[in-house]
């Protein structure tokens, strides 16, 4: 496996042991271990594929024949263990199981990760990927190669890994697996004899999927006899058990009562317990080196585009828990990068950077859900650039080229020689009938050709460098809308080109919205001005006087919406003399209150901003 420096935040080597999960002596007793398992008889792999194409069916189908799990009809996306993932049904986390299975009269140890579809945790693809030797390619058998397939496909290739493709839903009307085996032989270079076709949903065909994990991915390379080295790859917050730390063991072995050092901290630990994932914690006596769970990698923040938001408690007297809730979330999260920040409006906060809007939402979601805590969001931005020409200014920062991660803080035309943006290669498979809407969308968004492939007679690659901030709020939704949801779009991080730059305010009668400082390229100022002039108006309730809602660029007004004006009578409903009922709601409209944001005297309830980011257009 291919291995990347580990990531400062998190540990990186362990030398010479390692802590990972934790149990109970009782626990402990009479459970497996691991050194039963030669290394040549441990497979580690994932599930990549495109969004819905049924990895974590596929998933749950292999846990039921390894006995992991029970066969019954509950099981579904067993793994999808968090209630953001269920209630979207999608899969966030890489989850990781252990998985025995007899073949050939031999028992075998297989550790899967099942990895998220969507673009927004490609981070945790990537990451999975560099603890295995091989993965399962998903392709649906209906829709075929999609923009995510080429993209996973890739990252598992540039790791030298085995690909198994899996052709799936083979049960399905529309179904056309030879056709989708076509497909892979043109664009993967992998005959499509080698696809295994299968339904996941009814477990047709799915022994064969694990006879070839067994016979076409390789053992890992491990050496046992060295000294220890591991590596923390994932870790969560248990609010009996601390913190608790996945781990990857690349040499040596591990057992409970061991002391071990961070290799980053320098620190040193005992270990409590250790077990491995089955896909419940199971306590093991020992862990050996065959990296039990799965991978080790942490991104360093400069390889990734990160999106930028400002994250500030409602009241400041939820600063410290909402610290605190932020720390264990990013334990669990470790792409969202964390840098304290504070504003005049909003106090003390943070300066959060997620790797597209739903990574954010989820966050968000998270939060709110898991650790109770409720937050405002800002705008978000990308990591635009500049390149001071003010001594004063280079004095200040240090550097000549900053980047700007609050818009607040974006420095003026008159302070600066030019401005950067982040680009991207973008990726777009799509049926051909439109392929000219998508290419006019493209244009419409500052983007620039790069290559055109037919994959087969009716389906079209295309390539595109995209402006980062013309593509990660809404430009997924408008290519879904203009293709009936046929064509697919994925990107990777191509670096910096000169754009012409702005810094816009959102006002409500005449005090600076906070939340809502923005940075636009000029030719789209006025579009995006305008737009989220209107959203607001759409989502800011009425108040007692008129709200003059403005987009400015430094004093020029670009746009403007009204707001009438309108008396809520909360006790309007309480007719008749119940004196506690009315305490009662008034009660809880002072709660609501303490949920609002006050700008000059207007009051805002917290969902109104992230109506107006959500749906913020940039066309
Ligand atoms: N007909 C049919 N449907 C399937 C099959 N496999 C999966 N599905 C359905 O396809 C949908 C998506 O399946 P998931 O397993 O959640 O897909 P996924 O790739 O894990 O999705 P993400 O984790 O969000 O990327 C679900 O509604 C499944 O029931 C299959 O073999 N046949």
């Amino acid at each position: 496996a291919r291995l990347l420096p580990p990531c400062p935040r998190h540990a990186g080597v362990l030398e010479p042991g390692v802590a990972c999960r934790l149990f109970s002596a009782a626990e402990l007793k009479e459970k497996p271990d691991m050194s039963r398992f030669p290394v040549e008889d441990i497979r580690n792999f994932s599930i990549i594929a495109h969004v819905d194409h049924g990895k974590s069916t596929l998933a749950d189908r292999l846990l039921e024949l390894t006995g992991t799990i029970d066969k019954t009809q509950k099981n579904k996306q067993v793994l999808d263990k968090l209630q953001v993932e269920r209630e979207r049904g999608i899969t966030v986390k890489a989850q990781t199981a252990s998985l025995f299975y007899s073949f050939g009269g031999k028992q075998y140890l297989l550790n899967l990760i099942d990895t998220p579809g969507h673009v927004d945790f490609s981070y945790e693809v990537s990451r999975s990927l560099s603890a295995c030797q091989g993965v399962l390619l998903v392709v649906d058998a209906n829709e075929g190669i999609q923009a995510q397939t080429v993209a996973n496909f890739f990252l598992a290739f540039e790791a030298q890994l085995s690909v198994i493709p899996v052709i799936n839903k083979i049960d399905l009307k529309n179904a056309d697996p030879e056709r989708v085996g076509k497909q892979i032989e043109k664009v993967f270079d992998i005959p499509s004899e080698e696809c295994i076709k299968i339904s996941a949903k009814l477990g047709t065909n799915v022994d064969s999927v694990l006879q070839a994990v067994i016979e076409r991915i390789p053992p890992p390379k491990v050496h046992r006899a060295n000294p220890l080295k591991a590596l923390v790859f994932d870790s969560t917050f248990d609010q009996y058990r601390g913190v608790v730390a996945s781990i990857a063991l690349f040499d040596g072995m591990l057992s409970k009562g061991d002391k071990i050092v961070s290799a980053h901290t320098k620190k040193t630990y005992e270990v409590n317990q250790v077990g491995i994932l089955n896909p419940n914690e199971q306590p093991t006596h020992k862990l050996r080196s065959l990296q039990p769970t799965c991978n080790c990698v942490c991104y360093y923040e400069s390889d990734l585009f990160m999106w930028k938001s400002g994250v500030y408690p409602i009241d400041q007297s939820e600063y410290n828990n909402l610290k605190s809730a932020i720390e264990k979330l990013t334990l669990n999260d470790s792409s969202v990068t964390v840098h304290r920040d504070s504003s005049l409006a909003l106090g003390a906060g943070w300066r959060l950077g997620f790797l597209g809007l739903l990574h954010m939402e989820v966050f968000n979601q998270r939060l709110e859900q898991e650790y109770n805590a409720s937050v405002i969001l800002t705008t978000p931005t990308v990591p635009y650039k500049a390149v001071l020409s003010s001594a004063k200014l280079i004095k200040e920062y240090k550097e000549k080229e900053i980047t700007i991660i609050n818009p607040a803080q974006f420095p003026d035309k008159s302070k600066v020689t030019e401005y950067l943006e982040p680009v991207v290669l973008g990726t777009v498979i799509t049926p051909t009938e439109y392929t000219g809407k998508i290419m006019e969308l493209c244009q419409a968004r500052r983007a620039i050709q790069k290559n055109m492939t037919f994959i087969d007679e009716n389906r079209v690659m295309l390539k595109y460098l995209f402006p980062l901030n013309e593509i990660v709020v809404d430009f997924y939704d408008s290519l879904k809308s203009l293709s009936s949801g046929y064509a697919s779009f994925d990107y990777e991080d191509a670096g910096y080109q000169t754009a012409d730059l702005i810094k816009m305010d959102i006002l409500l009668n005449g005090n600076i919205v906070e939340e809502l400082v923005t940075v636009v390229h000029r030719e789209k100022a006025y579009t995006v001005g305008k737009s989220i002039c209107e959203r607001l108006k759409d989502s800011l309730p009425r108040q007692l006087f008129e709200i003059a809602v403005q987009a400015a660029i430094g004093s020029k007004v670009i746009a403007r919406e009204t707001v009438k004006a309108y008396r809520k009578n909360v006790l309007a409903k309480c007719y008749g003399g119940d004196i506690t009922r009315k305490m009662k709601l008034l009660k809880r409209q002072a709660e609501g209150k303490k949920k609002l944001r006050k700008i000059g005297n207007i009051e805002i309830p917290k969902n109104a901003f992230i109506k107006v980011l959500k749906t913020q257009p940039n066309k």
